[in-house]
């Protein structure tokens, strides 16, 4: 996540609050993950008056725990597992002295490399903050129960905002019965320190967490096991990606999985004297199926809001399973049916539950300052694009195919589908990388693209053109005019394009 810095640098807010009245800001924000930096920048950029109460913790999950050093584990690990691929060196026609065997890594070099990025990027966050007039307050921000007011709980200092911006993000969702350490048995907060490399690991849930960190620790040398509660493995994908990516990202390495079975009861291990076991029960029947006896469990059972003891329930706001109720335009409601909106309240980001990734954060923090500022925005939820960053990447935008059929039923509209090929692509192919595709999916009636789900080498940057359409309300007609530069993956979408109006790429 690279902060961008688009207004003037100006100096500290506090003092020349011109707009908010009888406030000590214009807008206060509580947290600062990726959710409320954004929110912050697009408030300055808006000359508001800003404050954000970061919790002693800038940058958030995305930033210390999350998307930035998991790519660089993912980035570096990557390099492993290429350069220990003698056969697929040797089609390039490079050798290794000594055998590709013989390429070596240090755990604490690449543990470090994703513990630098990390303080990079937090640095930059935090220097683009105060360059820009944003006041950090370190403590963590609880609303006091009276509107507009936010108590820092270090100080017990209390400040004044117009609006109220939420931000507080989500942390690790541990099932009953799973006993975390965060040596043997740990959360992605765990892992991503990389302490150990497990010669066998079980990862509970086969999500995004999973799959990538499976990525990650084949490519370092370990054994994985999944543990998955719902029949299919990967279930939150569209199911043809989800069996490509069997195929490619498991089927192919030392992954074996169990699906339709609860992980019940973890219990942590001594490294070298004591396995971590792992009771599992029928996820339907919950009947004990089976006891395994692993070297480290990874519990990657997805994220539950963190917005506890933030005085919601003094303002008067009742939560779902924590989430924070919020309409279209970020303001938040009282509780989840039927509850109105809490007048100059709103919360963005993993903690209002409406899609957990960074760039959706980001992006609702902008749009409800938008909102803040008079000018009414929604964020289209359909065209933002997600991408799970293995090797190859999957990316989408849109519905899966199963749901985009079942939303045609309903509103009553002719599903198109093509395809684009990785093997058909020159690019693909001077990298050896021919495995992948992309799918199309469009509204026959009026030619505009419903979603894409792609697999294969860059799906993450590849994705983009799609997502734009998306929002734009391209055509398949009008993109399959449009040029694509040649030799480039983006030729694999040209291909789809053009595909679904019947023409036929080069
Ligand atoms: C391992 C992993 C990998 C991921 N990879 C990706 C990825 O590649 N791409 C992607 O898009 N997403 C990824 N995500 C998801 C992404 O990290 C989150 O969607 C994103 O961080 C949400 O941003 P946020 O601002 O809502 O919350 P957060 O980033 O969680 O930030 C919230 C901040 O608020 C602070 N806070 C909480 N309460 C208070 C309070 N009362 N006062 C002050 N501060 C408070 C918290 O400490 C935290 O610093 C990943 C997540 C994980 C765990
Ligand atoms: N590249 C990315 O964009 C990226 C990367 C990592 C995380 N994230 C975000 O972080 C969030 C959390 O990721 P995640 O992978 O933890 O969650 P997830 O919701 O994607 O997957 C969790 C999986 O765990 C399974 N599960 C739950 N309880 C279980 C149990 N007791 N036993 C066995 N299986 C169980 C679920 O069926 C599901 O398949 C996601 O919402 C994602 O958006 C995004």
């Amino acid at each position: 996540f690279s902060p961008s810095i688009t207004t003037t640098p100006r100096s500290p807010t506090l003092l020349d609050a011109s707009k908010c009245g009888n406030y000590d800001y214009d807008v206060i924000i509580v947290g600062c993950g990726v959710g409320g930096h954004g929110a912050a920048l697009h408030s300055r950029a808006q000359d508001l008056s800003t404050a954000v109460f970061s919790g002693r913790d800038v940058g958030g999950t995305c930033v210390n725990r999350g998307c930035v050093p998991s790519k660089a584990l993912l980035a570096a690990s990557g390099r492993v597992r290429e350069m220990q691929n003698e056969e697929h060196l040797s089609e390039f026609g490079i050798t290794v002295e000594g055998g590709a065997q013989s390429v070596k890594f240090d755990r604490e070099g690449v543990a470090n490399h994703a513990k630098q990025l990390a303080n990079r990027v937090k640095g930059n966050l935090e220097g683009s903050l105060v360059a820009l007039g944003v006041d950090i307050v370190e403590g963590k921000g609880i609303l006091t129960g009276k509107a507009h007011e936010v108590k820092d709980d270090a100080s017990g200092k209390v400040y004044t905002a117009k609006d109220i911006i939420l931000a507080p993000g989500s942390i690790p969702f541990v099932p009953p019965g799973v006993t975390v350490d965060e040596k043997t048995v740990y959360t992605s907060d765990g892992a991503l320190e990389l302490q150990s490399i497990p010669e066998w690991v079980a990862i509970i849930g086969s999500g995004y967490i999973g799959l990538e960190f499976s990525d990650v620790y084949t490519a370092l040398g370990s054994e994985v096991t999944f543990i998955e509660a719902l029949p299919n493995i990967m279930p939150t994908f569209d199911r043809e990606i989800a069996k490509m990516a069997e195929r490619l990202l498991i089927r192919d390495r030392p992954i074996d999985y169990r699906t339709g079975v609860f992980a019940s009861e973890v219990t942590p291990g001594i490294p070298g004297e004591k396995p971590v076991t792992i009771k599992m029960i029928d996820a339907k029947t919950k009947e004990h199926v089976e006891t395994l006896e692993v070297d480290a469990a990874m519990v990657a059972t997805g994220r539950v809001p963190n917005t506890k003891d933030m005085g919601l329930e003094d303002a008067g706001i009742e939560t779902q399973r924590g989430f924070i109720a919020v309409n279209e335009k970020m303001q938040v409601l009282t509780k989840h049916d039927g509850g109105e909106v809490v007048p100059g309240l709103w919360c963005i980001g993993d903690a209002n539950g409406k899609m957990m990734l960074a760039h959706a954060a980001s992006a609702q923090g902008i749009s409800a300052i938008e909102n803040i500022c008079g000018r009414e925005h929604v964020v289209n939820h359909d065209a933002i694009p997600a991408a799970c960053f293995t090797h190859p990447e999957i990316a989408m935008v849109g519905p899966t195919e199963e749901q985009a059929i079942e939303r045609a039923a309903k509103e009553g509209w002719t599903l198109g589908k093509s395809q684009g090929n990785f093997r058909a692509n020159s690019k693909a192919l001077a990298e050896l990388e021919g495995n992948g595709i992309a799918k199309v999916l469009y509204n026959k009636d009026n030619g505009k693209v419903v979603a894409v789900h792609i697999i294969g080498l860059h799906a993450a940057d590849l994705i983009q053109e799609c997502a734009n359409a998306v929002a734009a309300g391209t055509t398949v007609q009008e993109l399959s005019m449009m040029v694509h530069t040649h030799p480039t993956l983006c030729e694999v979408l040209d291909e789809a394009f053009k595909g679904a109006v019947g023409m036929s790429a080069h």
